[in-house]
């Protein structure tokens, strides 16, 4: 059990503009119970024992995110989210750089809501014993095809599944590491999905914790009621 003493931030990357979901507005506010999406995420994470802090990056000209009953509250900081996700990570990243150094951070998806606060734990963990940061992520269990670059359709070749994980977030790191990683990354135009590429690109070991399969992206359209699910079984 982690103790209490140990506060971390989260950078909550909530910019993007979720094209995959095709939904009239951004994928983060998409409600569920009358909640959006953003504030399931934002709720989940600041309910955590060991979370005193949240940067939420928002695109310039997101017009709902003002209008959210959480937005005044001393624990939420907002920052302009950029172009890419790794942008809108990297901003939020420079804003605590102006204000509080910490040691580590969290960096969780606004879009994944379903995320367990004993897999939080699990990955915080990492700060107390290993030194060393990670992510959440669990096993691919499907057999994994690679399709042809120009036959998109027709399978290339299978591809090896043994050691094949989905990364999920949260992902933690030593926070100046993650920021100069991240920063040198991005002027390098190395293509960054996760904070965990990135400190890979920089020589750093990551560490994998098992999280549930649950803790899904919500992406596609039949993902929120999906996220739906997951979420009405943790009032069980
Ligand atoms: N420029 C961006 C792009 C994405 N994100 C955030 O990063 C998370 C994961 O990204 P993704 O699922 O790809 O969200 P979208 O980019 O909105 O989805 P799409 O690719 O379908 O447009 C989301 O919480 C999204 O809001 C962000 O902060 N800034
Ligand atoms: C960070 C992430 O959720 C880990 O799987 C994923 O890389 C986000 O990718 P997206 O294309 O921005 O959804």
């Amino acid at each position: 059990m982690l103790s209490t003493e140990l506060q971390f931030t989260v950078v909550v990357p909530a910019a993007g503009v979720g094209k995959r979901m095709a939904a009239d507005r951004p994928k983060q506010y998409l409600t569920i119970d009358g909640k959006t999406v953003l504030e399931h995420t934002l709720d989940k994470l600041i309910s955590h024992p060991n979370i005193q802090h949240i940067v939420v990056a928002v695109h310039p000209q997101d017009p709902y995110f003002d209008g959210l009953p959480c937005r005044q509250q001393p624990w939420l900081t907002r920052v302009d989210g950029g172009d890419e996700r790794a942008d809108s990570v990297l901003a939020g990243l420079n804003m605590l750089a102006q204000q509080q150094q910490p040691d580590w951070v969290l960096v969780h998806d606004a879009a994944r809501p379903c995320v367990s606060h004993s897999e939080i734990s699990q990955l915080l963990a990492l700060a107390e014993h290993q030194g060393q940061g990670g992510l959440l992520a669990c096993p691919v269990r499907d057999t994994m095809k690679r399709a042809n670059k120009d036959q998109p359709s027709l399978i290339d070749k299978t591809v090896d599944r043994d050691g094949l994980w989905h990364a999920l977030t949260p992902q933690f790191f030593p926070f100046s590491a993650l920021r100069t990683a991240l920063s040198n990354a991005l002027q390098a135009k190395i293509a960054i999905t996760d904070e965990a590429s990135a400190m890979e690109w920089a020589g750093h070991p990551v560490q994998l914790v098992e999280s549930s399969d649950k803790n899904i992206k919500i992406t596609r359209p039949d993902d929120l009621a999906l996220a739906a699910f997951y979420l009405s079984l943790e009032n069980l």
